[in-house]
């Protein structure tokens, strides 16, 4: 089965409109999880757009007093602050992207061989506080190879892509490609997680195509799905297209 972490940027987003505390982003992975989600994913960026310092460390309050088998996963850019937060929340997972702090949202995948100098160190001091890691990826073969030589035990597949031409001939290349990397990612030995506008429409296909993917960590689609039919319902059809 593969497992849904809601990512909860967006919620953190609405919430941060205003100088007011809700939307709760800790009662909303409350009612995630209660609702059957195996974990929560937050991206805390460097502007705190979103996620606050404040939202991580209660997140880590509240999965290890109420949900102790939920999977906490932290993305973001190995600088070191970020590091430095990551060690200091132990989650289980930690999944690196390339992202620089300007950036409106992920949108490439890590150049192993030319950040090898960043990511060699910042995994090794990861493994080191006993923290699971995943890189963040594009389509592409030829990359799993070069996360596992650095120490990988996780790849994520960028499927922003695939997600915004779904239903095209430009979506199908891309499902083939993401298929043909998922495929390497396993040769290697890596385990293959996926994420980015992953939506309720595009997921059925991918999931078909991909069965053995082992976590998709979705927050935008969800989210929007929420609006309408409540983040209970919305999780219910997730799972149920991830196989319970
Ligand atoms: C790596 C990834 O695809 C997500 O974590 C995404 O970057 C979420 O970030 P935003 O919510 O800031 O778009
Ligand atoms: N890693 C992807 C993620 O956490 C959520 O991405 P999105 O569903 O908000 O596009």
């Amino acid at each position: 089965m593969t497992v849904l972490s809601v990512n909860l940027n967006a919620v953190a987003q609405l919430r941060n409109r205003r100088d007011l505390p809700w939307p709760s982003v800790t009662g909303m992975a409350r009612v995630v999880l209660d609702a059957g989600a195996s974990g929560i994913t937050i991206h805390p960026r460097p502007d705190q757009r979103h996620i606050r310092l404040t939202d991580v460390h209660e997140l880590e309050a509240l999965l290890r007093a109420e949900y102790p088998r939920a999977e906490y996963n932290i993305e973001g850019y190995p600088s070191a602050d970020f590091l430095a937060l990551v060690e200091a929340v132990a989650p289980d997972q930690v999944t690196f992207v390339p992202d620089d702090p300007q950036q409106a949202t992920s949108d490439h995948g890590w150049d192993i061989e030319a950040n090898r100098g960043v990511l060699e160190p910042a995994i090794a001091r990861m493994k080191a506080a006993g923290i699971r890691i995943s890189l963040f990826i594009d389509e592409d073969p030829s990359v799993p190879a070069a996360a596992k030589a650095i120490g990988a035990d996780r790849v994520e597949l960028y499927t922003g892509p695939y997600g915004g031409s779904y239903g095209t001939q430009e979506g199908d290349r891309h499902l083939m490609l993401l298929a043909a990397t998922a495929g390497a990612a396993h040769a290697a030995g890596l385990v293959v997680n996926a994420g980015h506008d992953l939506t309720l429409e595009n997921l059925p296909v991918f999931m078909q195509v991909m069965p053995e993917i082992a976590e998709v960590s979705i927050g935008h689609g969800i989210t929007a799905d929420a609006l309408l039919m409540g983040f209970p319902e919305a999780v219910r059809r997730y799972r149920t297209v991830l196989g319970g």
